[in-house]
């Protein structure tokens, strides 16, 4: 979809989709999460593998407007390599390094259900952990949400908090997730790049614009 051209989309904004994948298939959905930033004008997006805890994935979270969280779930929650990232942000932690930042996240699983809202539910305090501000899925769920939804459903598993795929466990990442998870994965990655650019630009003005006065109730 394209944009008018206008001042504010031309603003810049990063957004880096820091996530983990054992066996490839929550990389295919990161990847649809950076296709949805890309899509947003003046967005970059960079992916990292959180598996690889080097300085330069700490320099790319730092200087990033938003950081997107994905991790496959793995009995019933985040899989270790991704809470080992977590642990080692303890330090971005005691500096608040990433206040005020936007967070969104993202699980694939191998049950339609399969326990995935916990993975995303300690994102969600992970994030809080950090200060930051979370970004919802705002999708209607699809599928059997309604009689006329069909498995191709945008947001056919009906999350609300972030995006939700589903992998047949003897599924190669190059067919699963199905196109309905990877589209609702893209719509993710673009209502952060959006918010992100929202939430610079009036960052901006503030910084810029308005004279720091006294605001009386
Ligand atoms: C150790 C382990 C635990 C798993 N636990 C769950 C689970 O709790 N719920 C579920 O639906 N699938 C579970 N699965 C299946 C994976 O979530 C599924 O295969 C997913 O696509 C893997 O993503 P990945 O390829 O990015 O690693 C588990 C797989 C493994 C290897």
């Amino acid at each position: 979809m394209s944009e008018p051209v206008s001042e504010h989309n031309r603003t810049s904004i990063s957004v880096v989709v820091a996530y983990h994948s054992g066996y490839g298939h929550t990389a295919r959905q990161a990847r649809a999460v950076a296709d949805g930033v890309a899509s947003v004008a003046g967005a970059r997006v960079e992916l990292r593998n959180v598996a690889e805890l080097t300085e330069s994935l700490w320099d790319a979270l730092d200087s990033a407007d938003a950081i997107v969280f994905g991790s496959p779930t793995y009995m019933g929650s985040q899989s270790s390599t991704f809470q080992a990232f977590a642990e080692a942000s303890a330090g971005v932690w005691a500096k608040q390094g990433w206040r005020d930042k936007l967070a969104a996240g993202f699980t694939t699983s191998a049950g339609a259900n399969g326990d995935k809202l916990h993975t995303l539910s300690s994102m969600v305090l992970f994030a809080a952990q950090h200060g930051m501000t979370w970004v919802n899925l705002d999708l209607a769920p699809g599928w059997i949400y309604t009689s006329t939804g069909t498995a191709d459903s945008l947001n056919r598993l009906g999350g609300f908090v972030g995006a939700m795929a589903q992998a047949p466990s003897d599924a190669p990442p190059d067919v699963a997730p199905p196109s309905a998870d990877l589209r609702t994965a893209e719509h993710l990655g673009r209502r952060v790049a959006l918010l992100a650019r929202q939430f610079a630009i009036g960052k901006r003005s503030i910084d810029g614009n308005i004279p720091a006065v006294a605001v009386s109730a």
